[in-house]
């Protein structure tokens, strides 16, 4: 193109650099804050998800206080104004990070390939640009750690041109008490009315996968939802990985290289990456006939760069290595979904596995799921699905969604359940690296080996839930037999008494009814067997007796 093109092509166009701070206040809507409804939602979501991050992933049995008041009501033109403030017993911020950690899009310390609720470094930002956006009033964090002899606040806007934190306000005092955590007030425009239903499912739903939380809920209507911890078992909480040879592409396989220490190939494989020792790494690099003893370094400099290619094609097919460590993640585990779903439906039934650990392009992931059904499950045409994704439950984009394409494709009449089902699905998927559709993360991709790993676990499940409903349904046809032949044992001993005695001991014959009912309670219960239902059977010779008093009272 010659230069008077390129100049004319210039005065055309306006070109410009965007921080990523205005990227994400000028597309809201990408990371979940599209209304005043949902940011309402949002912004609880992401101050909750970090403060179970500061504990549980610490080992603190997490306390969380979540309060919602309104400043300003909503007028013909102009929403509602609220303050949200959320309070946690965490690990707390360290003091010199909190400003970028709360003011600079795209600063984490979840960088790591370690399982989080948080991962991308957004989450929190995109709450305060949305409240700097609608009310212009900045976020006040208030931090802590147990180290600490202080507490720290800050009060900061985000310099949006400039992807900077701005304090308008920082200070320090002296701990008075041991308290470690962090708490953070907010002020933006929002929808109450609306985003009600949508928050307080949420909190259900959190409260339900981590029964070890206490969570306190302060809503503007001055109610208060109160989840009590019912369990102080919490789960082994994730450790942090190296990457696994599967997922790393060139980029990422240079960036290890300028940062690494080691001085040959072989030692860069075996200690840079998961799951590979020398035996391996020599097999590997002999196969792709590639020097162990080469300074890694030297494959990132000029001429070399087919050599890169190599390596880099090479870890990601290599069939030889082992796959993922699973050992890093963090399941919530078969008992406390069980006890979460039996808290909040009552059920009938209750089941939950958890499945051994697979692998997709090399993030390690385990699938969880859990049935509940009957109690108090509302019955409808489709099973209630209850998503989760690293312990974080997902309340929008359920079509979108993996576990939803696996749900709406069984056919439950199969397992013997009939519409309208009385059923719960749960959903957990946890993994070092979720395949979350966008930022916002509320649906998950239908990447294939979860997919069948989401279906495997459902299906298991289900076949047990089958065999309870058919021994279930046998029973209930042998119960109304039992009543049928039951009801009349009374009857039929008083006429089998009058035969059995003389005519002149007729209207003496009390005890000989009796000893004769009995004798007949004794004989129908010999012939009964019900079905044994979770290794519990129950006694024939109670239910006979049961009917037979009902009867009387009847009478
Ligand atoms: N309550 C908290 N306690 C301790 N650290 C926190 C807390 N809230 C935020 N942080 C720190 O601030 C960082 C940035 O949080 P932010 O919500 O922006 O992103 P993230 O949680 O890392 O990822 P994502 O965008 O996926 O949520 C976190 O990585 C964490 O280190």
């Amino acid at each position: 193109m010659s230069a008077e093109a390129e100049e004319k092509i210039k005065a055309q166009e306006k070109y410009r650099e965007m921080s990523i701070a205005e990227f994400f206040a000028k597309n809201k809507e990408l990371a979940g804050f599209s209304n005043t409804t949902r940011a309402l939602y949002q912004t609880i979501r992401e101050l909750v998800e970090n403060s179970l991050d500061a504990t549980d992933t610490h080992s603190i049995l997490p306390e969380i206080r979540i309060s919602l008041r309104e400043l300003e009501a909503a007028t013909d033109d102009k929403p509602a104004k609220y303050e949200v403030s959320v309070e946690d017993n965490g690990i707390g911020v360290p003091p010199n990070e909190i400003a970028n950690a709360f003011g600079k899009v795209l600063y984490s310390s979840k960088y790591v390939i370690r399982q989080t609720r948080g991962m991308y470094g957004l989450g929190i930002k995109a709450a305060i640009l949305y409240s700097q956006m609608t009310t212009g009033q900045p976020v006040f964090i208030i931090s802590s750690m147990d180290s600490s002899e202080n507490i720290y606040y800050r009060k900061l806007l985000i310099d949006i041109k400039k992807n900077e934190p701005v304090i308008i306000e920082e200070g320090q005092l002296i701990k008075k008490n041991n308290w470690h955590g962090t708490k953070v007030y907010l002020t933006l425009e929002g929808d109450w009315t609306r985003a009600k239903p949508k928050i307080i499912e949420y909190i259900k739903r959190i409260a339900l996968i981590s029964p070890y939380a206490e969570i306190i809920f302060e809503t503007p209507d001055n109610e208060i939802f109160y989840f009590p911890r019912v369990t102080k078992k919490i789960p082994k909480p994730p450790s942090e990985a190296k990457p696994h040879p599967h997922g790393i592409d060139i980029e990422q396989l240079k960036a290890m290289i300028s940062f690494t220490k080691t001085k040959t190939l072989l030692e860069f494989m075996t200690e840079e990456f998961q799951t590979i020792g020398e035996i391996t790494a020599r097999k590997f690099l002999e196969s792709m006939g590639l020097d162990p003893n080469m300074n890694p370094k030297s494959l990132i400099e000029k001429g070399n760069s087919k050599l890169l290619q190599t390596l880099s094609t090479g870890l990601r097919t290599y069939k030889g290595f082992r796959p993922p460590r699973s050992e890093y993640l963090s399941p919530i585990g078969e008992e406390l979904i069980e006890v979460g779903l039996k808290r909040l439906f009552n059920p009938e039934w209750v089941k939950a596995i958890t499945r051994q650990a697979k692998a997709y392009e090399g993030h390690p992931f385990i699938v969880e799921a859990g049935i509940a059904y009957g109690g108090n499950i509302p019955p409808s045409e489709e099973p209630v699905l209850l998503r989760y994704a690293n312990k974080i439950p997902l309340l929008y984009e359920e079509r979108e969604d993996v576990s939803y394409k696996v749900v709406s494709s069984i056919n439950w009449k199969i397992y013997n359940i009939e519409e309208p089902m009385p059923l719960v699905v749960l959903v957990h998927v946890a993994s070092t690296k979720i395949p979350y559709k966008g930022v916002g993360k509320e649906s998950l991709s239908e990447v294939s080996e979860l997919e069948s790993e989401i279906r495997n676990a459902i299906q298991e499940i289900a076949r047990s839930l089958r065999l309870y409903i058919s021994k279930r349904n046998s029973e209930h046809i042998l119960r109304e037999k039992i009543v049928t032949i039951s009801k009349y044992i009374p009857e039929i001993a008083r006429s089998l008494s009058v035969l059995s005695i003389p005519p002149e001991k007729w209207g003496n014959n009390k005890n000989n009814d009796k000893d004769l009912v009995e004798r007949l309670i004794k004989i129908v219960s010999r012939s009964i067997e019900f079905p044994k239902i979770d290794g519990k059977e129950e006694d024939p010779e109670k239910v006979v007796r049961s009917v037979i008093a009902n009867v009387k009272l009847e009478q």
